[in-house]
């Protein structure tokens, strides 16, 4: 057990590349906390994927000993958060578990979007914030100029920033005496009921679900019994540990303290985020305030390429479900594409990820269908139909409005893009907040229908200001507008897996985009082919696909019948990664590819 005014529980929120795991890696590798043979890039970042795309998903935990320059020795638990905008939420939730955060900045670049979206979670969450400016080996670095920025944009004391170079090792000493002198201790009371959080869970092929805690008041220990507050469940606690950052078992965990539980928990579901934990007998009656469980923004279908392989893509969608409690997944069938899954997203970069994962993990190809978002469809009969999958949208005849969600994004781009970023934003429906200047750079406020952002908004914003834009987002609610389904025929067939809801006044512009994309996409067949937008019986745009004899073996005169046969080979191969609608074949690039627009 230690000393509760001996520990300090901190979380590093940064913008994604300021360093933020280099920074974790030096602190765990100078205290010794690993050897330095098992030392490797991006410690906490362990998914493969992970470490692929730089990016770290499910927040991490380490728990580091430190003797400070008082000569006391200090337990320091660091919690890892991602620093992406789909994983706000859980950002949110491990904020909750620690007392403050080192706030990382590249002194090179400033102060960007999501440094301001998680510096301001960690200010509700009434953190001390020590800031650590980083990066300050490199020539850029401009300490004075960036720490004037924290002051200016963050409303926090920056005169006394910590300079730091992750990558060299400056610094670091600095940053462990200040999180030691500068960040409070946790409060609790041992002789209490328990009472723990439960900040994370995610499922080990050994040992079942692993539950991370933050103990406030009293004791948990092997054996215990404890109940989960939000359904009463009652569970015997098998093993007990803290991270460093492999698992080590400890005796017990006391107030103050974070590690994990594994209780024969079969699944991550069963496990509520944000619950609390407490003793069986004599427990507390108090439950900590209930965050609210990460709700999927983002829907889209998932099909097999290849039908047969259904089955597989249920078990890899189940598996990967029992991973992660914020991806929802159900059945669904479309007569274009066969059988397949409606998933739900927190937002575009998790759909990519799951979507590679089963992809590489599970090597099953994929049709994606277009994200579409939550429509709220009120009907004539004062109903109201949350939907998912703009194939179902009933028949316009019942329906009285329609709401979509709307977002507030905060962008920061510098001056010379900002002209683009508001052309971008008015193109996709946004009206504009505010716009504020930090520098050189602005900062500029949008409230925007969410269906506009999922689909291609953050590649266009990339590339209209050359990777210079930094963007963040949060939902703040429905609004109606005047939305409506749009079909598309392929031959005279409906492709579901094609149809979206756009903004009545937009619909003739998309549909016309969309039907000049498909022809392209689509390869020529021997028949004539026409393709055509549709908002309920009305065409809104057409074009049509010539017919085209293609007869890959006329070349081959004569005899030489391996050459014919290589031929033949190759164009069956070709027609492997398409799908077929009515008699026409249509690849899959198509699905995704059709959907994009080009301004
Ligand atoms: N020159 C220099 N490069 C650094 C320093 N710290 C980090 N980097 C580099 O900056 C890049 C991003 O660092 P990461 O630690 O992956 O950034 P992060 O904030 O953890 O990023 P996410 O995990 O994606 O949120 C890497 O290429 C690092 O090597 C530093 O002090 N100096």
């Amino acid at each position: 057990m230690t000393d509760l005014s001996h520990i300090r529980n901190f979380s590093i929120v940064a913008h994604i590349d300021h360093g933020k795991s280099t920074l974790a890696d030096r602190l765990i590798q100078s205290t010794n906390t690993v050897a330095d043979r098992d030392m490797k890039a991006q410690l906490l970042d362990s998914m493969d994927i992970e470490r692929e795309r730089g990016i770290t998903i499910k927040a991490n935990t380490v728990r580091i000993d430190y003797k400070a320059d008082n000569g006391e020795d200090y337990v320091l638990n660091l919690i890892d958060t991602p620093g992406h905008v789909d994983f706000a939420y859980e950002v949110s939730r491990s904020m909750r578990a620690v007392e403050g955060s080192l706030l990382v900045v590249d002194s090179t670049q400033g102060v960007e979007a999501q440094t301001l979206a998680n510096v301001y979670q960690a200010i509700d969450a009434d953190h001390e914030i020590v800031p650590v400016l980083n990066k300050i080996d490199l020539p850029a670095a401009e300490c004075d100029r960036v720490a004037e920025q924290i002051e200016d944009v963050i409303g926090i004391d920056a005169s006394g920033a910590i300079q730091v170079s992750a990558k060299t090792g400056i610094g670091i000493k600095d940053t462990l005496e200040a999180i030691v002198n500068l960040l409070p201790a946790p409060q609790g009371d041992r002789d209490a009921p328990l009472k723990a959080m439960l900040v994370d869970s995610w499922y080990d092929s050994y040992l079942g679900v692993i539950v991370l805690v933050r103990v406030i008041d009293g004791v948990m220990k092997k054996n215990d019994r404890v109940k989960f507050m939000s359904n009463g469940t009652i569970h015997g606690i098998d093993k007990i540990g803290v991270f460093r950052p492999q698992m080590q078992d400890v005796d017990e965990l006391g107030p103050g303290e974070i590690g994990f539980i594994t209780a024969s928990i079969k699944q991550v579901r069963d496990t509520r985020v944000g619950d609390t934990i407490t003793s069986e007998r004599k427990g507390t009656g108090v439950a900590l305030d209930g965050f609210k469980p990460a709700q999927p923004v983002v829907f889209c279908g998932l099909f097999p390429v290849d039908s047969s392989e259904f089955e597989d893509l249920r078990d890899a969608i189940e598996k990967l479900a029992l991973n992660d409690a914020s991806f929802s997944h159900e059945m669904e069938t479309s007569a274009a594409l066969g059988f397949g899954f409606r998933c739900g997203f927190l937002g575009l970069l998790h759909l990519e990820v799951i979507r590679d994962r089963i992809e590489r993990e599970y090597d099953i190809d994929l049709i994606t269908t277009a994200p579409s978002v939550i429509y709220h469809v009120y009907m004539r009969d004062g109903e109201m139909i949350e939907l998912h999958n703009p194939a179902d949208m009933p028949d316009m005849t019942h329906v009285d409005h329609l709401e979509e969600p709307r977002i507030k994004a905060t962008i920061l781009v510098p001056d010379e893009y900002l002209g683009d970023v508001l052309k971008l934003c008015q193109d996709r429906r946004g009206v504009q907040q505010d716009l504020t200047y930090a520098g050189s750079r602005a900062m500029v406020v949008y409230d925007l229908p969410l269906n506009e952002v999922v689909f291609d908004f953050y590649d266009r914003l990339k590339s209209v200001t050359k990777g210079y834009a930094s963007f963040d987002y949060q939902m703040t609610g429905y609004q109606q507008d005047n939305l409506v389904k749009m079909s598309v025929l392929v031959n005279d067939e409906p492709v579901d897996a094609l149809s979206m809801m756009v903004h009545r006044d937009r619909a003739e512009m998309r549909g016309r985009a969309m039907v000049e994309k498909l022809k392209d996409l689509i390869p020529r067949h021997m028949f004539k082919i026409p393709i055509q937008a549709a908002i309920g019986g009305k065409v809104i745009a057409r074009e049509t696909l010539s017919a085209l004899r293609k007869d890959v073996t006329a070349k081959c005169y004569g005899g030489d019948a391996t050459r014919k046969r290589k031929l033949l080979d190759k164009q069956k191969a070709g027609k492997k990664k398409m799908r077929q609608f009515g008699k026409v074949d249509i690849p899959q690039e198509a699905f995704i590819s059709a959907l994009k627009m080009d301004s």
